[in-house]
């Protein structure tokens, strides 16, 4: 039988198929509320930006008016998964946000649930039945864009295993490794260390998963600069930019990520639009 989508957050349609509509509103308490419309003829997938405890709060009550509805839950479809960074505890009296996220979805009772360029093994080990979907076709897009005559940077060893699969996907763009420390009580960047000499005026594609307020991608703008990079380029799959492109632009030529997080326009950013080749 064919799959029927729910486009949770109604901005966000990365996947084609047959549309059940519904409405949804929030109380003037803040309370969310939803009403499916349509008939449940097939297996559901729902996609989602679930970004906060309200997108979360929207996504249960969702699944409840479905099951009420006998819907069979066939796969849920998260891109960015809320909470991944903080996959382990540094310091006593901290939670394990990541874990609270996924025994909650894990309680909903989906066939499958996808994520896109998990933060790392955490994530995916804690969900029921997760696919976790590469970066590998959306890295693709950027340099079909910008060419492949690049060395690809991985900012820190959280992002270095995935870098060299990238590259292998890619036919074998050289890798420059580098690492990042940070101080573990403030959370603060503490500096970069980039293994080469001397990038011999080669323009640079940094990957990583996220970026957030880009305090990492300017730090490391900074040091490979003064190893003489030529142009530098930042792909990010999710795409948060909390603090504005102000700071970043002056590092870079240009900077791609998706529409995982939220649509962004900007005048130096490209965003590719999930659809159902980056997500699988
Ligand atoms: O420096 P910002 O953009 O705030 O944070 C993004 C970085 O923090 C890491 O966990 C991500 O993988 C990325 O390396």
């Amino acid at each position: 039988m064919k799959n029927q989508i729910i486009n949770l957050d109604q901005n966000f349609k990365p996947i084609d198929g047959d549309e059940i509509q519904f409405e949804s509103f929030t109380f003037s308490a803040g309370e969310p509320h939803i009403k499916i419309k349509s008939d449940i003829v097939g297996p559901v997938i729902i996609t989602h930006r679930l970004n906060s405890f309200n997108d979360l709060g929207l996504l249960c009550i969702a699944v409840d008016a479905l099951k009420r509805m006998h819907a069979e839950l066939e796969e849920l479809i998260i891109p960015y998964f809320p909470s991944a960074r903080q996959d382990r505890v540094m310091i006593k009296g901290e939670p394990l946000s990541v874990k609270v996220y996924a025994d909650i979805i894990n309680q909903l009772g989906f066939k499958t649930v996808r994520i896109l360029d998990a933060h790392s093994e955490v994530t995916p080990a804690l969900l029921n039945n997760c696919t976790a979907v590469t970066n590998h076709l959306f890295i693709q897009s950027v340099v079909g864009k910008i060419g492949t005559d690049l060395k690809l940077i991985s900012p820190d060893g959280g992002a270095l295993k995935k870098i060299y699969k990238v590259s292998e996907f890619l036919g074998g763009i050289e890798v420059v490794e580098c690492s990042k420390s940070r101080d573990v009580k403030t959370g603060k960047l503490a500096g970069f260390k980039v293994y080469t000499d001397d990038l011999n005026n080669q323009d640079c594609l940094i990957v990583d998963d996220i970026c957030d307020g880009g305090g990492t991608f300017i730090g490391l703008a900074e040091v490979l600069k003064k190893k003489n990079a030529g142009k530098l380029y930042l792909a990010v799959t999710h795409g948060i930019f909390s603090k504005g492109f102000d700071n970043l632009d002056s590092c870079f030529e240009h900077i791609f990520t998706t529409n995982s997080f939220k649509d962004l326009t900007h005048e130096n950013l490209t965003q590719i639009k999930l659809n159902d080749r980056l997500l699988s």
